[in-house]
């Protein structure tokens, strides 16, 4: 299996690219600016042909959630109108799409977690471009599926637990938001996933499951324990450790609003496709040792030279 992947260094590309190294039944082809550029649609297409995919992954995105708020119509260009052009593409190539989505297209007022048919209501413009590149997406290739997934991380690209690594190595304590709820999701997890459904969607012709889907880490939690097990597991491996002191989202002020709570439920991806994603606590620890583990090798090439 041959499949193109939007955006070069975005988290869930570079892991679908790592998790292809691996295995010899499937390539993974990476194809970003400036060859494919989302704010320019005429790119879109030539770039994704000359993949020659089997199966397309919309997987670049705008996704600085504050910034979007000050740029509108950049996030609207790519991650809608792109982001239909992107399945316009594979269905023009006769292929199917997976186009991955978010939580924040949910308002965060719902107490449980949410299923695929709840109502959207996003909070900001990045989740109100997110859910018009849904519409777009569907309206463009009948056989899309739809990944909505959450808070990913990964040891690429820009991220929460990156972040969190950063600020514990030059402060004592960190304010973070306890008041927001939702499923932390690794991205070499997403990745797995992808490549499952990628498969199925590839080697059964009869497949009908399409449709949107939710697809996160298993287990919940609020941004300050996520932050904690993240330097927890830091400090395990001899990595940067700072205290977590919880406060409110109304105390965090940023350009953007955000749900509450979008824990989103993933049994229709578990009946569908027979997987789930582990426990957010176990993916995070391996991520995190990995960016630790590589800090200090690099820190040890610097002191021998
Ligand atoms: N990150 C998260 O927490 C979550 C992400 N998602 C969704 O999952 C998908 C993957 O996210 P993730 O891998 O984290 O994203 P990243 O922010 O890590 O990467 C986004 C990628 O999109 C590329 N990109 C941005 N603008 C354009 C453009 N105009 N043309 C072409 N490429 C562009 C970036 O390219 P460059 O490297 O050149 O900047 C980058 O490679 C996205 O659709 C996102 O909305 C959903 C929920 C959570
Ligand atoms: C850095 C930092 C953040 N926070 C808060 C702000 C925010 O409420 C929460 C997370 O901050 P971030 O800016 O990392 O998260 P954010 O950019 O909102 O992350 C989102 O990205 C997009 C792309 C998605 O699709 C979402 O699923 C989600 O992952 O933590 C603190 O409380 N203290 C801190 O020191
Ligand atoms: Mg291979």
């Amino acid at each position: 299996m041959r499949l193109a992947v939007t955006g070069r260094e975005g988290q869930v590309a570079a892991s679908l690219v790592e998790a292809a190294r691996g295995r010899d039944d499937v390539e993974v082809v990476a194809v970003g600016r400036p060859a494919l550029d989302l704010a320019r649609p005429g790119t879109v297409f030539a770039a994704l042909e000359a993949a020659r995919p089997d199966i397309v992954v919309s997987a670049a995105a705008y996704t600085a959630v504050d910034q979007a708020e000050d740029e509108k119509d950049l996030a609207f260009a790519v991650n809608a109108t792109g982001a239909g052009k992107v399945a316009e593409a594979a269905a023009r190539l006769g292929v199917p799409v997976i186009h991955l989505s978010t939580d924040y297209v949910f308002d965060g007022t719902k107490d449980g977690a949410y299923v695929e048919t709840d109502p959207t209501a996003p909070l900001g413009v990045y989740g109100a471009s997110k859910l018009a590149g849904e519409a777009a997406v569907a309206a463009a290739n009948p056989r899309h599926l739809i990944l909505r997934t959450a808070w990913a991380y990964s040891p690429f690209g820009k991220n929460f637990v990156k972040t969190m690594l950063r600020l514990a190595d030059d402060r004592n304590e960190i304010a973070v938001v306890a008041d927001q709820w939702g499923n932390p999701t690794s991205a070499f997890d997403i990745a797995e996933a992808v490549l499952l459904a990628a498969a199925r969607l590839c080697d059964d012709g009869s497949f009908s499951g399409f449709g949107v889907y939710h697809l996160v880490g298993s287990g919940d939690a609020n941004w300050s324990g996520f932050a904690r097990h993240i330097l927890d597991s830091s400090r395990e491996f001899g990595g940067p450790y700072a205290r977590i002191r919880d406060i409110a989202m109304a105390d965090y002020p940023a350009k953007a609003k955000r749900p509450a709570n979008s824990r989103l439920s993933t049994v229709k991806f578990a009946s569908a496709f027979g997987w789930t994603a582990p426990q957010w606590r176990r993916s995070t620890v391996e991520i995190v040792s990995r960016l630790v583990l590589r800090e200090a090798r690099q820190a040890n090439i610097q002191l021998n030279q």
